[in-house]
């Protein structure tokens, strides 16, 4: 059956870090026999998510098939896994970077999946990017630049979402709508001025505009775009990439057509009044970004990368090694994602 004749989009959840939450979240999705709009798989090594569901006490059934082979309509407490054996045994809240060559093989599982049409989305759990490195991928900076390279394009977008901003829920307390896209993404701070070049600012954008447009329907987006420095520079005395770099990008932008705002202080941006009729802001950095919306909406988010041939999207959380095992850790991010995945993927038909 492909992808398109499904009522349900079948959307591939990558498991994540074996010793992290991943594969006891998947299992707490499963058990909880929520509705999603999608039918699940799940890609991992099934003796450890089976191991995993008898320690916690989960009733899940895995259902282990082969990639190729038709997966079955959803079941309450059943959840379908794509196999990938571990390297070595895992053991919750210990990383053993031996294991990183493992995550990745999750991903390649479901990239390929999504690349060839079986799937029409893949939602990822947490990795841990230093057990990746430390299992022998120096440059590896995590998901978003993975599928960058995997899927052959040359720029990508890492964007969050509370899901306030994801399903129109009006503002209310601090789980306030806001979409946060980043400019740069997982760098060190040293090397951040540096990257914001124009080039990379036009695409970043171009990207960032396209993208509201075509997941989110959102017919003229209205973007606000943050300084890097202080006060956005000061007009120059704190720094010269907002009058050098990013306002002439968004004054050569604006005059194609594009709805941006700013450059503006970023302390002063996640404001209500700046943040009234914007449609996402881009942050120069994620430390710039990330700590609003996490601070808005943590655990009731989700992290979209744009740009891509395919549809992904991700938990706002990491690994979260200290829960790892316990079961108290919270699944709503991972069900907004697979929700999200799950509407995009049917939106693009
Ligand atoms: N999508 C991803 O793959 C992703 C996202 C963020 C971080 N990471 C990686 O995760 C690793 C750990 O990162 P970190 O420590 O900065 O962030 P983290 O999100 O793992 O943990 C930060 C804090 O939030 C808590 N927390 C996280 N998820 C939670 C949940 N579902 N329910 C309740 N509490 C939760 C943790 O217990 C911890 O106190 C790093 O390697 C990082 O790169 C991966
Ligand atoms: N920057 C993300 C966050 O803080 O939630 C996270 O590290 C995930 O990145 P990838 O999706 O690229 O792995």
């Amino acid at each position: 059956m492909s992808v398109s004749s499904r009522s349900r989009p079948l959307v591939v959840l990558t498991t994540g870090e074996p010793a992290g939450i991943g594969p006891e979240l998947a299992l707490m999705l499963a058990a909880s026999g929520e509705a999603l709009p999608a039918t699940l798989v799940a890609v991992g090594d099934p003796a450890m998510l089976a191991e995993r569901a008898l320690a916690l006490g989960l009733a899940v059934e895995l259902d282990v098939i082969a990639p190729e082979d038709e997966i079955p309509a959803p079941r309450p407490g059943v959840l379908p896994v794509w196999p990938v054996p571990l390297r070595v045994p895992a053991r919750a809240g210990v990383l053993e970077p031996a294991n990183g060559e493992y995550v990745l093989e999750t991903l390649d599982v479901a990239i390929a999946a999504c690349r060839d049409g079986r799937a029409g989305a893949m939602v990822t759990a947490p990795l841990h990017k230093g057990a990746i490195i430390d299992g022998g991928r120096p440059g590896f900076t995590g998901h978003t630049e993975y599928l960058r390279d995997a899927c052959g394009v040359e720029e990508v977008v890492m964007m969050l979402a509370t899901d306030a901003a994801l399903h129109g829920i009006a503002a209310g307390g601090p789980r306030c709508p806001l979409r946060v896209a980043l400019a740069t993404t997982h760098l060190p701070l040293r090397e951040v001025a540096d990257a914001i070049t124009a080039e990379r600012l036009e695409r970043v954008l171009r990207i960032l505009d396209g993208d509201l447009r075509r997941h989110f329907g959102i017919a003229a987006p209205r973007i606000v775009v943050c300084g890097l420095n202080p006060h956005a520079g000061e007009d120059g005395h704190l720094g010269r990439e907002e009058l050098d770099v990013i306002a002439p990008t968004l004054v050569r932008l604006r005059r194609q057509g594009l709805d941006l705002a700013g450059p503006l202080p970023a302390d002063t941006l996640f404001t209500p009044r700046h943040l009234e009729g914007a449609d996402a802001v881009l942050a120069m950095y994620h430390d710039q970004g990330l700590p609003v919306l996490k601070y808005a909406g943590f655990g009731r988010g989700a992290n979209i990368t744009l740009g891509l041939p395919i549809v992904r999207t991700s938990v706002d959380h990491g690994t979260a090694l200290d829960l790892a095992g316990q079961g108290i850790a919270d699944p709503g991010s991972l069900q907004i994602a697979v929700t999200l995945a799950a509407e995009m993927a049917s939106r693009k038909g």
